[in-house]
């Protein structure tokens, strides 16, 4: 299916996108099925988030709608959305007055082997570490320069998914996903507020839990912490939930919490 930019087919973008030039700008990646975007409130929440943070200005009711006209052309699949500060002016100061250029593309349903949500998988140790800025942490900006080099740590078709830590050795996230382990009965994901980016998955299994009285906990977690851990798993809005049965020297059975929000998260991703 054909690129949008600014609401119209186009398989072109201006060389002064901000967004090209110094990552200048936040994306989403979005399920969709039967042409509903998934999740949707959420990724437009956190995408408000970002916008406000970054002072981006942009028209946000125009963006649902041409998500939601986008989505309903491309009926299945993975909807990725970018948005950037336009055009760039001269060097890193930006123009609060520009309006955010909205790019839209369609991508096939991500073709992940079934074995993943099945059996679960091995994390690859990444030796990349996630740098820390709080004015950042949560937000999925386009600087994504830390997973691309830790993406690139593996070749391997053994590790579906990599381990990232901080600068401290903190458990953070995946590459791609974020991570819970599970502990006496409480669902525990690592704090976002140095790093990492906080998922529409994390925060709707998050939610989902709370719901069904599971007790909840973001923290610090130390690689002790993940070792004693009774289930771990990783999630994103379009997988859903991936047991995690090995990282390094350590492993885990698939536990039955983690069925059960995988369960959950499955529910809402074939909606
Ligand atoms: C990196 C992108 O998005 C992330 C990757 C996935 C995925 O590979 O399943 C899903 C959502 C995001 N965490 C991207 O290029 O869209
Ligand atoms: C670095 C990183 N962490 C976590 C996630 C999971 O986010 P979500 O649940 O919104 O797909 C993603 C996916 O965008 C990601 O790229």
């Amino acid at each position: 299916m054909d690129s949008w930019v600014d609401g119209q087919p186009a398989d072109a973008l201006s060389l002064k996108d901000r967004g090209l030039a110094y990552g200048d700008g936040l994306f989403e990646t979005i399920a969709v099925k039967g042409g509903q975007p998934l999740l949707l409130d959420r990724h437009l929440s956190r995408l408000a988030e970002g916008c406000s943070r970054l002072a981006i200005a942009a028209d946000h009711e125009l963006i649902r709608a041409e998500l939601l006209a986008y989505a309903a052309a491309l009926g299945e699949g993975v909807l990725k959305l970018i948005l950037t500060r336009g055009d760039s002016l001269r060097g890193y100061a930006p123009d609060p007055s520009a309006q955010a250029r909205r790019i839209l593309q369609g991508n096939p349903p991500a073709a992940y082997p079934a074995v993943h949500a099945k059996q679960g998988v091995r994390l690859f140790p990444c030796t990349t570490r996630l740098s820390k800025q709080p004015l950042l942490a949560g937000l999925k900006h386009l600087n994504r320069l830390e997973q691309v080099i830790a993406r690139s740590e593996w070749q391997d078709t053994e590790h579906a998914e990599g381990l990232m830590l901080d600068q401290v050795g903190r458990v953070i996230e995946g590459v791609f996903s974020n991570l819970f382990l599970v502990r006496d009965g409480v669902l525990v994901t690592a704090d976002l507020k140095r790093c990492g980016v906080a998922g529409v998955m994390r925060a709707e299994l998050l939610f989902q839990a709370e719901s069904l009285g599971i007790p909840t906990q973001i923290i610090d977690i130390t690689l002790e912490q993940l070792q004693w851990a009774d289930e771990v798993f990783v999630c994103n809005s379009v997988y859903g939930v991936w047991p995690v049965r090995a990282y390094a020297a350590l492993s885990w059975p698939v536990g039955p919490l983690t069925r059960k929000l995988q369960t959950i998260a499955r529910a809402l991703l074939d909606a």
